[in-house]
């Protein structure tokens, strides 16, 4: 291309760039008019934050896409948009199953973007409380892995908590061994979490057959650990990669390519339908013979799908279990309440967590 022609094309990306600057800072008043309107109608206690709205914009955005940049990309540019916009109007604290670094503290951003400030908690029940405190807006966990399963802590504070499940987020999830060791030879230990040493454990089989593994709270602190110690790595994401600045040795190490960690966000709020929900309720059951099925046959009736059943000891008594169960669809739409209620018929006790959007992309 002749100079001529690149100046041309710079000088209209000049042009583009002013007027998305300006189109943004007009969209950047709107959000703030909104923010005023919605302390009119509910006063002080009103939360600007609202799910619903978000995930019917950023659907809204992948279904106009068409390219050149991936549905994923476009996506992630208007939710950094809407997240500026979510600080002006007021700025959310969300507190998340730290250290930083963990695929935790990616959940939180990519669901609310990076003008949220996230809270690195050291427990999963620290996060329960500090919602439930009202010391953070929101909170992030994990609940399951397309590999490993669920996440039984989270699922067991949900039994006594008073939030709700106001979203979910999907993340795939990306394991690099990270480490200031300069070839595989040099590495003596391996240290990540559990569930991380779990899934990339074919390929520490097959390249790291007699390295030590040794288990810590979470990716994030394995990294911490391992940043002044050259013989030995850590197990975890690109973010862990940057925070201690330590190189990936070996990127995308894990078993399962399509291995993908389901979050979910708890909030005080209850979330309107969006038309692509998930409603996910809590059932305990007292064991007897055919309990499960007469449980799961008014869905089925129904023609409610049940995308996840999950079944934790109650510690109430032996043999008596909770399930998570989790439906699609919205507990505003008739067909699901009308499940929900002939479930709670059959039930010792039921307990409707959240209904809320699905994740977007
Ligand atoms: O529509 C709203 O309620 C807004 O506050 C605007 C906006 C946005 O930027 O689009 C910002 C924050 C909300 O979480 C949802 C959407």
């Amino acid at each position: 291309m002749t100079d001529d022609g690149l100046k041309a094309a710079r000088d209209r990306i000049d042009r583009l760039d002013e007027q998305l600057q300006a189109l943004i800072g007009e969209r950047a008043g709107l959000a703030q008019e909104i923010a005023r309107i919605k302390a009119d109608i509910d006063g002080e206690a009103g939360d600007c934050y609202r799910p619903a709205r978000e995930a019917e914009v950023l659907r809204a955005v992948a279904a106009r896409n068409r390219g050149p940049l991936s549905d994923e990309t476009v996506v992630r540019l208007m939710r950094e948009v809407m997240s500026a916009c979510l600080a002006l109007e007021s700025p959310l604290k969300v507190a998340y199953l730290g250290p930083e670094g963990t695929y935790t503290q990616a959940a939180v951003y990519k669901h609310f973007g990076h003008s949220v400030t996230a809270v690195p908690l050291a427990a999963i029940d620290e996060i329960f409380r500090e919602v439930e405190a009202g010391n953070a807006d929101y909170g992030v966990v994990p609940v399951e892995n397309s590999t490993e399963g669920v996440v039984s802590h989270t699922l067991d504070q949900l039994v006594g908590s008073r939030l709700s499940i106001v979203g979910e987020v999907a993340l795939a999830v990306h394991h690099h061994l990270l480490s200031h060791a300069s070839d595989l030879s040099e590495v003596k230990r391996v240290v990540s979490h559990a569930q991380s040493l779990a899934q990339c454990r074919k390929w520490l089989d097959a390249k790291l057959p007699s390295v030590m593994r040794e288990a810590v709270a979470s990716n994030g602190e394995a990294a911490r650990m391992v940043r002044d110690e050259p013989a030995a790595a850590a197990i975890a994401g690109r973010a862990a990669s940057e925070l201690y600045e330590l190189p990936i040795l070996c990127a995308n190490i894990e078993d399962e390519p399509n291995n993908t960690t389901r979050f979910l966000v708890l909030g005080q709020q209850s979330v309107p339908a969006t038309g692509e929900d998930m409603t996910s309720i809590l059932v305990s059951i007292h064991n007897r013979p055919g309990m499960l099925h007469r449980l799961l046959a008014p869905a089925a009736d129904a023609g409610v799908d049940l995308s996840r059943i999950e079944s934790r000891p109650s510690r109430r008594q032996a043999w008596d279990y909770n399930f998570f169960i989790d439906l699609e669809g919205h507990v505003a739409e008739d067909r699901v309440r009308q499940v929900i209620d002939r479930i709670e018929a059959e039930a010792a006790h039921l307990k409707i967590l959240g209904s809320y959007p699905r994740a977007v992309l």
